[in-house]
């Protein structure tokens, strides 16, 4: 029987940093996965082929170029869903193939197979043959991620009636779409393919949604998205979905009734924890399958148990995975590590993106926080008018006592990538006078920060140290003039 240093359930984000943070240290580590292809739901249905889809849809639908160019441009005038598959392969390929390398670099083993406990120190490894092996370790890392939250009441089937994760495998691009659940999920899917110029309708049952976000953010981007033409039904709650001859009909709680050609069920997914027989370490979890941990070392009630990734909830990105999966080996393997930082953004690859890092005004309103705010729209920076952007904005939040950067939301073109700023000045402990002391280059998006950090300035008060005292600039007069006078030229 083989044993470990660590053995890493999943080969998601989580589980991927984690080994290859214990190759680094030239432990003993396996990686178990149930798929044949590593990679975990980040590479194979979540983040890396959600993006390709995004980046696929703006590039052969002309998206960025409308502005210009009129609503009717395109650059494929018919999309089909295999010109959607084809990018969407290589880059998984690609995303597949760099794993395994790093692994191979890294001496980090894999099996392929569906792992239980069945004691404290040992697991069982079943394969898909149905054959089985234990294998033992110290330390134990469950990094199992999520399944797509399916209830019986939907009648989903595989074709038409489709789960997140078989969104992608669609043989056809349908000609109208209904998404259920207003999350990220079905907020990124509903409006990448209302970019396709699909009828698209997203239901929700709250009256709100992404209420993570920003409020007056949240109003600028529902506004956008009504403009593509999503067709946003907040508030109302589901009472049956069916199938009718091709058609997927959905009846609402207040009456309503909407037809699509295809329904993409999203509300959310589950921990993956009900196959690893947890009872057999003394381990439970919540009503979503999540298991708890120490949000500092990620380990469990059990000590040398950890757990990190989605199968512990919020905030259930790939980009904290990472961290969490570093953070828990070096913990396990009694290596000190720099610990993660307090800021970390939030990406929504909607059409158009919204990121945020920090507080939201609404955040800042319910701690009682005295602050200022700071706005940049797009359209108003010169890179914003090469580009065409008519939309987009930038908000800054500063607290009005220390200067320092509380949050910034931002929708709009490059909202990913800017947040990185604001994310560095805030963990920085910076403040407004950053974005007015610095020169950014021009024209880009990024002078937005300097735009909207004037914008709050100018209202903020001027601090002391800033402030020119009346008898130090009189002194200043008087021995400027007696110079001059001295020099013979007053
Ligand atoms: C559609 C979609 C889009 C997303 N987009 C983004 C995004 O843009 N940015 C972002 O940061 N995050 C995004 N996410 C979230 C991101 O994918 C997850 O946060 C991330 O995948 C979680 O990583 P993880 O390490 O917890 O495990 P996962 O990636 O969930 O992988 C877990 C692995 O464990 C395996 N496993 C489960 N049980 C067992 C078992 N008993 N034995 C063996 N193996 C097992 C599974 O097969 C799977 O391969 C998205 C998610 C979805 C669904
Ligand atoms: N860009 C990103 O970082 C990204 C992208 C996609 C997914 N993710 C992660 O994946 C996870 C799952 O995303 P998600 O969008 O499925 O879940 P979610 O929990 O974010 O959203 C689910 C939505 O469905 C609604 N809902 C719940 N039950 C419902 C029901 N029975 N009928 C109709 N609506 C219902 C909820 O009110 C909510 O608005 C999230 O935690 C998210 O962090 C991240």
């Amino acid at each position: 029987m083989s044993h470990y240093d660590l053995i890493v359930i999943g080969s998601g984000p989580a589980g991927r940093a984690a080994a290859i943070q214990a190759g680094k240290l030239k432990r003993k580590v396996l990686v178990i996965d149930r798929r044949d292809r590593l990679g975990g739901v980040s590479v194979h249905t979540g983040t890396i082929p959600s993006k390709t889809l995004r980046e696929t849809v703006l590039n052969l639908s002309g998206w960025r170029e409308r502005s210009f160019y009129g609503r009717s441009y395109r650059v494929k005038d018919e999309i089909k869903a295999d010109d959607l598959k084809a990018r969407l392969h290589m880059t998984l390929d690609h995303e597949v193939d760099v794993l395994e390398h790093q692994f191979n670099r890294n001496h980090v083993e894999t099996l392929n197979g569906f792992a239980k406990f069945i004691g404290p120190k040992e697991v069982e490894v079943a394969t898909e043959a149905g054959e089985t092996t234990v294998l033992t370790a110290d330390n134990f890392l469950i990094a199992t991620g999520t399944k797509t939250y399916r209830p019986d009441n939907v009648p989903f089937n595989g074709t038409n009636i489709l789960d997140s994760d078989e969104f992608l495998d669609m043989a056809k691009i349908p000609r109208s779409l209904v998404v259920v659940g207003a999350g990220v999920i079905g907020v990124e899917y509903a409006t990448m393919f209302s970019a396709l110029d699909i009828q698209v309708t997203l239901i929700e049952p709250r009256d709100s949604f992404l209420d993570f976000i920003d409020k007056r953010l949240i109003e600028d981007f529902t506004h956008q998205i009504r403009e593509n033409g999503v067709d946003l039904r907040l508030g109302s709650a589901i009472e049956k979905i069916e199938e009718h001859d091709d058609m997927v009909e959905v009846t609402l709680e207040n009456g309503r009734h909407v037809r699509a050609e295809m329904l993409l069920f999203a509300a959310g997914r589950m921990g993956a924890t009900e196959r690893l027989n947890l009872k057999a370490v003394g381990l439970e979890t919540d009503h979503r399958g999540r298991v708890a941990v120490d949000r500092k070392s990620y380990q469990t009630d059990v000590p040398h148990i950890y757990a990190a990734g989605d199968v512990i909830g919020h905030p259930s990105l790939a980009s904290t995975s990472v961290q969490q999966g570093r953070v828990a080996a070096c913990h396990a393997l009694e290596t000190p590590t720099l610990p993660e930082s307090p800021w970390f953004p939030y990406g929504i690859y909607s059409v158009p993106e919204i990121s945020t890092c920090g507080m939201s005004e609404e955040e800042l309103q319910e701690r009682g926080i005295a602050y200022e705010v700071g706005v940049a729209r797009f359209r108003e920076t010169s890179r914003g008018h090469i580009m065409g952007l008519e939309h987009g904005m930038l908000k800054m939040l500063l607290s009005l006592k220390t200067r320092r950067l509380l949050g910034v939301q931002i929708v709009g073109e490059g909202a990913t990538e800017l947040i990185h700023i604001a994310q560095a000045v805030m963990n920085l402990k910076g403040t407004v006078d950053y974005f007015v002391e610095n020169t950014f280059n021009y024209p880009t998006l990024a002078e937005a920060y300097r735009v909207a950090g004037l914008d709050a300035f100018n209202r903020m008060p001027i601090p002391d140290e800033f402030k020119v005292k009346k008898e130090e600039r009189a002194k200043e007069k008087k021995a400027t003039q007696k110079r001059l006078k001295a020099e013979g030229k007053s």
